[in-house]
């Protein structure tokens, strides 16, 4: 017979063995950081924590989830990095939008974040070493690519070191958590965008005032007790609001694609994407020309997006995600062709591809 008592005593020497090898691991990641600091080498190393979190996954027996597994040693790789020199990652703010939830998501709670107010400024920032990398937004499956992202880099020295998928699912939250109460309600834009049906079906009558972001919307009802918004489930804890109503999103498929940017190119870890950019002359099959060694080699582009050069009119760049990484032979020599056959040709970076969309909880 097992009482509840006696398993909670089980719980406790177990949490006491966690703490114990965790403080193990801690000081292992102390010593790297030693032999780190002799060889000039940064603390991140996204390829390595890609090789920790696959074995793990393959050693994983359950009841914890694939998700579950990454949640926590998310954190625990969070804590190795801080002692041995603090991360810090500016990213597009302010606090609790969902790019400082995708910045969480992928480098844990015990990084330095700066939120930063424009996407050129976290550029700047990391760009004169002010922090170790950004986050910034690059696309919506809903609302498109951001331009101020696609513009920026093309004069930056920064190259695309990661990327975050973070599902994008809206909240009503407030002070009383009490539909009555609202006469107000803040939110983003787009936000506004994919809530249109359930506030036409549930709050026909309140008006809907749009602020700059959803984490700014959330600081407004956090002072106005007469006022919800419409943001993430991480803004509500963050402000210490209540969920009115959860997920009142009109489609549930929604995330957002996000870049990670810093001073150096990670190796390569076996799946990886490379990100580039260019301009092709103004000639008949100039764009089937530039993609056919891409067709040749069986290599896969995930992403086409064409932006206005701002120089010449009427002339476009552009932005390609492909499969692989700069140090394969195959994408090498295939970007080498296409260079040579380039107006422009500018390569952002060779990094690891995301894993999974993260969930917004
Ligand atoms: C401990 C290290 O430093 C960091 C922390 C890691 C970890 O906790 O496993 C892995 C890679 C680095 O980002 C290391 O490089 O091994």
């Amino acid at each position: 017979m097992t009482d509840k008592k006696s398993v909670r005593r089980q719980i406790d020497i177990t949490d006491e063995q966690l703490l114990t090898l965790i403080n193990q691991r801690l000081q292992l990641a102390q010593t790297i950081g030693e032999i780190k600091n002799r060889e000039d080498l940064a603390t991140l190393d996204p390829k390595r924590e890609q090789e920790v979190l696959d074995r793990l996954k393959r050693f994983n027996t359950g009841p914890l989830t694939e998700e579950g597994l990454r949640n926590i040693f998310r954190e625990i790789i969070s804590a190795a990095r801080q002692v041995q020199r603090p991360l810090s990652v500016a990213f597009l703010g302010p606090e609790a939008t969902f790019t400082h939830l995708a910045a969480i998501k992928k480098f844990g709670r015990s990084t330095f974040f700066k939120p930063l107010p424009t996407i050129s400024e976290v550029f700047m920032a990391v760009e004169k070493s002010n922090h170790h990398l950004g986050v910034i937004p690059i696309e919506n499956s809903t609302e498109g690519v951001v331009n101020e992202t696609l513009d920026q880099f093309v004069e930056t020295k920064l190259q695309i070191c990661g990327e975050i998928y973070l599902e994008i699912s809206h909240d009503l939250i407030s002070r009383s958590g009490q539909i009555n109460d609202i006469e107000i309600i803040y939110t983003h834009p787009h936000a506004h965008g994919q809530c249109r049906k359930w506030l036409q079906g549930h709050l026909p009558q309140i008006p809907v005032l749009e602020v700059s972001s959803t984490g700014l919307a959330a600081q407004k009802a956090a002072h106005n007790p007469n006022s919800a918004a419409i943001a993430s489930g991480f803004a509500a804890s963050l402000y210490e609001l209540r969920v009115v109503e959860s997920r009142i999103e009109d489609h549930r498929e929604n995330a957002t694609h996000f870049f990670i940017i810093g001073p150096y190119a990670p190796g390569a870890t076996g799946a990886d994407k490379t990100s580039i950019i260019f301009a092709v002359a103004d000639t008949p099959g100039a764009l089937y020309n530039m993609l056919r060694p891409l067709a040749e080699r069986g290599i896969n582009m995930t992403r086409i997006v064409s932006r206005p050069m701002k120089t010449v009119a009427w002339r476009y760049l552009f932005f390609v995600d492909l499969d692989g990484h700069l140090q394969e032979s195959a994408l090498q020599e295939c970007l080498h062709e296409m260079e040579e056959m380039s107006a422009f040709f500018k390569i952002l970076g060779s990094f690891p591809k995301a894993e999974a969309i993260e969930k917004v909880s």
